[in-house]
């Protein structure tokens, strides 16, 4: 069959979407890292699939899979473009969607600017619930790193994610320390690593390193737990802008157990068919 997807991007993390709401397919895994090759496949950072939903208060589920073919709980962007997706295909009318994820709920809203605002969920902040292995629950860790000691803070969006941080993001050991976290023995499930630079208290910049894939144009859910992570250490105040290689997202978070709140663009490159 010849399957039909769109090729879309938030702030340059980009991704390969597919309807299996109209469409009826079973996506074998070793597919997903051939069609992420950028030199052989589609290529795409994350694949994302439209299914119907399992539950019947969510309007569809929401499935995200890394370049390498894991399938992860969670992915921030991708949801900007999920909201998109849904409603340019009319596969949906409302402008208020809700979808399940492996990592929880979320509430998608398309705005009139066409900028897309989601409610994330709240962080998850306890060592169990990220996963990271530690003694009690702290808003900075000391990590073990080839003798190196590193200061960073653990949160979860649904997925894990490891923040550091540092002076610059443009001097930032993304492509040397970002392996070793992401790999590290603490986080059992792997982690996405995010290099944190305060410029003001609402304004930020960040580079990521991320789980499954290596360092991407922009994170989401990196930037919801980067936000967390500056305002938990009085370092950042909600609303935060941050900055990342790809562009800039709005971060709205009042503390522990609210809902974290993302807005950014989403964007379609193209529509495509593939053989499958
Ligand atoms: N690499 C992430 C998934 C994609 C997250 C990112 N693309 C986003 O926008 O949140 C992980 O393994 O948890």
């Amino acid at each position: 069959m010849l399957l039909r997807f769109w090729k879309m991007h938030g702030l340059g993390n980009d991704f390969m979407v597919i309807d299996l709401v109209t469409q009826r397919a079973r996506i074998p895994s070793q597919k997903i890292s051939q069609w992420a090759n950028r030199n052989t496949g589609i290529g795409f950072d994350q694949l994302l699939l439209v299914e119907p939903p399992s539950h019947p208060d969510m309007d569809f589920r929401y499935r995200i899979f890394n370049a390498d073919g894991s399938e992860v709980e969670n992915c921030g962007n991708g949801a900007r473009c999920f909201a998109r997706f849904v409603v340019d295909n009319h596969l949906t009318t409302k402008r208020d969607i809700r979808v399940e994820t492996a990592g929880g709920p979320m509430t998608l809203h398309l705005a009139d600017d066409q900028r897309v605002r989601v409610d994330m969920g709240p962080p998850r902040l306890t060592p169990d619930e990220i996963p990271f292995v530690a003694e009690v629950e702290a808003t900075q860790y000391e990590v073990d790193v080839d003798g190196e000691r590193v200061s960073l803070s653990a949160v979860s969006m649904g997925n894990p994610h490891a923040v550091v941080l540092v002076d610059s993001v443009d001097h930032a050991p993304v492509a040397t320390l970002g392996p070793k976290l992401e790999a590290h023995e603490r986080f059992p499930n792997r982690v996405n690593v995010g290099f944190l630079e305060v410029v003001s208290t609402h304004k930020a910049r960040l580079r990521v390193f991320e789980r499954g894939v290596g360092e991407t144009r922009a994170c989401g859910t990196g930037a919801c737990a980067a936000a967390v992570a500056g305002i938990q250490q009085g370092l950042l105040e909600s609303p935060v802008d941050i900055t990342l290689p790809g562009g800039t997202l709005t971060l709205e978070w009042d503390g522990h157990q609210q809902s974290v709140i993302m807005t950014g663009p989403a964007e379609r490159v193209f529509e495509g068919r593939i053989p499958l």
